[in-house]
């Protein structure tokens, strides 16, 4: 099967707007119009979430039944169509041409790995290259910063109620517009002394926190970033080990003099509870946890560290001894300024449920033990 030479044509109309400064507002504004089903402008694209779209919307938004489907590379890769693209990787965007059998329920099977055991793919599927790859880049982004599956029907520019610029993306990502919103006494088991920090930016609906143990006695605080996992650290789940390092972390800290344990909202290593979820569906398929974020179409690990370092920076701390057998967070955090001088082992015992996610982070993350 050859490419297909398809013209892409640019939105212009909207790419002279990429003279103006990055507005991180219109990022917020795509979010919650993809999480609502609506049509939004990325750059010269227009874009259909798959997720929250049905065959009315569609209809709407491509009359003719041309909007082609957009993918990320993992996704891509996973349905074997990158053989006809360069080697793809999760923010890789993969276009596939639209074909008269490629209607609603088959572009959902697309976007969605929940199905691709039990029901083998129809097909055949083209890949064509992908238009403003740029924009379809900052899209897919949008998708795991909205939570839902990274899959779009698209069109070339035209008229959206939302429109957003690949840079908008970036700036609504970024941590630099961290600010300190309120702090407090807080009594907790491990330290009675405790005390609360929280952290927003304007645009975005991320409360982290910061928890302050002890008192600061002129060392370097002990500190734990911790990645929020409501299976895990509410809900006891046996499937990670989140539950059991929070509480470890909160007592090691306490004992070691003074810290901060930062949690951070970066539910499902960056992709959102939901995605979460639909890797455990995958996990309970056979594929570990690597394997099902890229069949998702994510990346293994979504997560900017870069938020802890700002945060730590706002707290005055720029040199820390950090707990974690992840080498990623220490490189998160040095590339944002922060000094780790001693990283300490953040290990605890295994159970039946969680040994083979251990053993995946061992061998397929770089975690160090
Ligand atoms: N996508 C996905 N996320 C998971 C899975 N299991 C746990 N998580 C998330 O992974 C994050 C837990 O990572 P952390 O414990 O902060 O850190 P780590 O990368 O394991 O590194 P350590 O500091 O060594 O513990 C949380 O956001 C969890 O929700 C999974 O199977 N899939
Ligand atoms: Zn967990």
């Amino acid at each position: 099967m050859g490419k297909a030479v398809r013209p892409c044509s640019i939105g212009h109309r909207v790419r002279i707007l990429s003279n103006v400064s990055p507005d991180p507002r219109a990022a917020a504004r795509a979010i919650d119009a993809l999480r609502r089903g609506w049509v939004v402008a990325v750059g010269g694209l227009r874009v259909l979430a798959i997720e929250t779209a049905d065959e009315l919307r569609l209809a709407k938004f491509d009359p003719q039944g041309s909007a082609d489907i957009l993918l990320a590379g993992s996704r891509a890769a996973t349905l074997k169509l990158t053989n006809q693209v360069e080697a793809a990787d999760s923010a890789r965007p993969v276009t596939v041409a639209r074909t008269p059998w490629l209607d609603f329920t088959a572009a959902l099977a697309l976007a969605d790995p929940a199905t691709d055991l039990a029901n083998p793919l129809q097909g055949p599927f083209r890949a064509i290259p992908t238009c403003n790859a740029d924009d379809a880049v900052a899209a897919l982004e949008l998708a795991r910063l909205t939570g839902i599956l990274p899959a779009f029907f698209v069109l070339s520019a035209g008229e959206a109620e939302v429109s957003v610029l690949p840079a908008d993306v970036t700036a609504y990502d970024s941590p630099d517009r961290l600010a300190i919103v309120a702090r407090a006494r807080l009594p907790v088991q491990s330290c009675e002394s405790a005390e609360i920090v929280a952290f927003r930016s304007p645009e975005t609906t991320s409360e982290h926190v910061a928890l302050i143990l002890g008192k600061p006695d002129g060392q370097p605080p002990l500190v734990r970033l911790h990645s929020e996992c409501l299976t895990g650290d509410v809900l006891g789940s046996l499937k990670c080990d989140c539950g059991p390092q929070l509480h470890a972390a909160l007592h090691e800290i306490t004992e070691s003099g003074w810290g901060i344990l930062l949690y951070l909202r970066q539910e499902g290593r960056g992709i959102g509870l939901i995605n979460k979820l639909r890797a455990y569906e995958l996990q309970d398929q056979g594929f570990d946890t690597v394997d099902a974020n890229l069949r998702l179409g994510f990346a293994i690990d979504s997560r900017d560290f870069g938020v802890a370092g700002r945060m730590l920076e706002l707290l005055g701390q720029l040199q820390v001894r950090l707990l974690t057998n992840n080498p990623a967070k220490v490189a998160g955090l040095h590339a944002s300024g922060i000094t780790v001088i001693e990283r300490v082992v953040h290990s605890l015992p295994s159970n039946p449920h969680n040994e083979k996610y251990l053993a995946t982070k061992r061998d397929r993350t770089g975690h160090q033990l």
